[in-house]
C-alpha cells in the first residue's frame, strides 16, 4: 500500500461557533499505481478528505500513513491539481510547465525538454512561448497537469480538475489522463461529483456518505483499458455498473438533502 488512512475524523468550526463534523471515522487504502475516484453527495467531504490524505489539512484523530509515514512529513514526492486555474499569467507556457523543476534547482537545458516532451504529449506543441490567457480552458488544464506531472510525484491528488470545462474538452482531457496514467503509472485519487467521469478513469470507486463522509462502500472497475473516453459509457459492464453505484449514490443524495432541511 502506498497510502493508508485510518480512523479519520476532522471537524470545522464556523464563524458562530457551529461545529461541522465533516469525516467520520474514514479508513481506507490506496495500492502504488492504483486510480481511485473519490464520488459523494455534494458537500459530504470529499475535497477534505483529499486535502487529509495529501497531508494539507490535520485530521482531528486518525492518521495518513504514506510509504509507511506520516502523510505531512512523508518524504514521497506528491503533486496536487485543484480546481483552481494555479497557471502564472505572467510567464509563458513553457516556464509555467517547468516551475516545479525551476524550483527543484534543475539545470535549464534539462527541465526544458523534460517540459518540451510533456508539452507535445498533450498536444500543446506550438504553444510554448503562449501565455495562459491565450490558451483554452481545456488546454490551460492539460498545462496544469502536465506541469504537475513534470517534477515526477509518486502520488497525485486531483480534486474535480474538470470543473467550469464543456463536455468536448473535459472528455478530450480525461482521454489524456488515460494515456498519461497509462504511460507513467502514477498513484491517482481523484475527487469528483461526477460518477461517469469516475468509473471511465478509475481502478476503483469509492463512495462516500452524506456529511459527516464515512466510507459507505467501494466498487472495483474491471473495465479493461486501455479505455476510450468515447465509446467506453456505451458498454454493457459500465452501464451496469453506473446503475448500481448510481443507487446506492442517490440515497447519500436524498440522505443530505433530508440532513440539510432538518438542520
Ligand atoms: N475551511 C473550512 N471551514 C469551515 N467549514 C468547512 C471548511 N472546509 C469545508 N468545510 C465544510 O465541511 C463540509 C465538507 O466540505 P467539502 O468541501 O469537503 O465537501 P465536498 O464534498 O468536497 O463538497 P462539493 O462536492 O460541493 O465540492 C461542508 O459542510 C463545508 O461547509
Amino acid at each position: 500500500m502506498i497510502l493508508c488512512a485510518q480512523d479519520i475524523n476532522k471537524f470545522f468550526y464556523t464563524q458562530n461557533g457551529k461545529q461541522i463534523e465533516a469525516l467520520k471515522d474514514v479508513s481506507l487504502s490506496v495500492r502504488k499505481h492504483e486510480f481511485v475516484a473519490i464520488v459523494g453527495p455534494s458537500g459530504c467531504g470529499k475535497s477534505t478528505l483529499l486535502n487529509v490524505l495529501a497531508g494539507l489539512y490535520e485530521p482531528d484523530t486518525g492518521q495518513v500513513l504514506i510509504n509507511g509515514s506520516p502523510s505531512r512529513s512523508s518524504s514521497v514526492k506528491r503533486g496536487h491539481i485543484s480546481q483552481a486555474d494555479t497557471l502564472l499569467p505572467w510567464r509563458t507556457i513553457m516556464e509555467n510547465v517547468e516551475l516545479g523543476l525551476e524550483i527543484r534547482g534543475m539545470a535549464k537545458k534539462e527541465r526544458r525538454e523534460i517540459a518540451a516532451m510533456l508539452i507535445k504529449q498533450v498536444g500543446l506543441g506550438g504553444f510554448e512561448k503562449s501565455y495562459p490567457f491565450e490558451l483554452s480552458g481545456g488546454m490551460r488544464k492539460r498545462a496544469i497537469i502536465i506541469r504537475t506531472l513534470a517534477y515526477a510525484p509518486e502520488i497525485i491528488f486531483m480534486d474535480e480538475p474538470f470543473v467550469g470545462l464543456d463536455v468536448q474538452s473535459r472528455d478530450e482531457l480525461m482521454d489524456d489522463i488515460l494515456k498519461l496514467w497509462q504511460e507513467t503509472k502514477k498513484t491517482i485519487l481523484f475527487v469528483t461529483h461526477d460518477l461517469a467521469e469516475a468509473i471511465t478513469l478509475a481502478d476503483r470507486v469509492i463512495l462516500m456518505s452524506a456529511r459527516p463522509a464515512t466510507v459507505k462502500a467501494e466498487y472495483l472497475v474491471s473495465l479493461p483499458r486501455p479505455r476510450s473516453v468515447a465509446e467506453i459509457k456505451f458498454t454493457p459492464q459500465f452501464i451496469q455498473l453506473h446503475k448500481r453505484i448510481w443507487r446506492d449514490l442517490s440515497n447519500e443524495v436524498m440522505k443530505s438533502y433530508r440532513n440539510e432541511a432538518s438542520s
